[in-house]
């Protein structure tokens, strides 16, 4: 298959988004929107930096950069619409482990309502897949990190250390029964960002958002320093799925913290709108824990304090991070 077949093969026979008006076979795509913000990001992945034929089958590397992307649009509390997909394809990579690829994305936007308008596809050394994604929020309505203020509550949703659990169990041979392996490693492969209720939030005046790529350490840290506020941890209120007990203390301290690739938010509230997000928790099936709380002192701010037994650590950015 050549690269105008490959492209053909790949493009949608139609589109479920309104707003398109042209999509896949033009020198570019073009929607109109008047009404709502629209919101872009764009998120790049690259063969054994975030994902390897150990850890993922091509259908879950297509799932899962899709999935990251919808997450960062959850972050801003926006609908995603469309994404354009930029691929570099090594020989090592064969025509139906593409298509595989494109079927893991093609089912994750399904699920979310989105539609394949465009990209760019050239051969090369390794894979890398960068996936430009773009949403709609009503105007002014996108959430932000530097919205947190003094006296917020501090929450989360879901669990967290269930995608390193899952990378762990799938590079490691485990000694001894692990429960919830199937559970870990579909935590990996698939997760399912939080649009639904991220969205549910919009009647609030004000939320400060944040999606867990990198760890909640790292996430924390950029509410914080968005904000100019200091953020204050509970380490024993995080939530982690019951079977994360089977590794050790210290295992699943580091990747509840640190371990990243959970896509679940991480936000502050106020008080008086709490009860609005656990609301909307329960509306759309979404666990949220309250795990601290947010202060604004000037000797403080820009940093992440996690309280443990009776000791207060200054939690350090030991996230994922590149270029270290
Ligand atoms: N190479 C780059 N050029 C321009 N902007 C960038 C680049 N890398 C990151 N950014 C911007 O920096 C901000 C933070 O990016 P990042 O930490 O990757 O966010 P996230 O973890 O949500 O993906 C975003 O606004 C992103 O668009
Ligand atoms: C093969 C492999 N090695 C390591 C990881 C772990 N890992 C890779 S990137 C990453 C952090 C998230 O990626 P990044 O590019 O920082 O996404 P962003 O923060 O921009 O959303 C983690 C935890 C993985 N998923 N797969
Ligand atoms: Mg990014
Ligand atoms: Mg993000
Ligand atoms: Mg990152």
């Amino acid at each position: 298959m050549d690269e105008f077949e490959f492209i053909k093969s790949i493009q949608q026979k139609s589109y479920v988004q309104p707003s398109l008006i042209k999509g896949i076979g033009d020198d570019a795509a073009v929607f109109r929107q008047s009404y709502q913000d629209t919101v872009m990001a764009v998120d790049t992945f690259v063969e054994n930096i975030h994902f390897s034929r150990k850890t993922m089958h091509p259908f879950h590397v297509g799932y899962r950069v899709l999935a990251a992307n919808i997450s960062d649009m959850a972050a801003m509390g926006c609908d995603p619409a469309y994404y354009l997909i930029s691929i570099v394809i090594p020989e090592s990579w064969a025509e139906d482990e593409l298509s595989e690829i494109y079927r893991g994305m093609k089912e994750i936007a399904t699920e979310y309502k989105m539609d394949l308008i465009g990209g760019d596809t050239v051969s090369g050394n390794e894979l890398v897949i960068s996936v430009t994604i773009v949403g709609f929020v009503a105007k002014g309505s996108s959430r932000y990190r530097s919205s947190a203020q003094d006296n917020d509550k501090v929450f989360v949703t879901g669990t967290l250390g269930d995608s390193a659990a899952g990378y762990y169990l799938l590079t490691n041979e485990s000694d001894g029964e692990i429960g919830g392996y199937d559970y870990f490693v579909n935590r990996h492969r698939m997760p399912k960002p939080r649009i639904a209720f991220a969205k549910w939030l919009e009647s609030l005046s004000r939320i400060s958002l944040n999606d867990i790529s990198d760890g909640i350490g790292n996430e924390a840290a950029e509410i914080a320093e968005a904000s100019k506020v200091s953020i204050h941890l509970d380490y024993s209120k995080i939530p982690y799925h019951h079977d994360l007990e089977y590794f050790t203390q210290e295992q699943q301290k580091k990747w509840k913290l640190f371990g990243g690739e959970d896509f679940e938010l991480i936000g502050t509230v106020s008080e008086k709108e709490w009860p609005l997000v656990v609301e909307a928790g329960k509306q759309t099936n979404t666990k949220v824990t309250e795990i601290g709380y947010v202060k604004d002192n000037v000797h403080s701010n820009n940093s992440v304090f996690l309280y443990e037994d009776s000791k207060v650590t200054k939690l350090d950015k030991l996230g994922y991070t590149h270029l270290k």
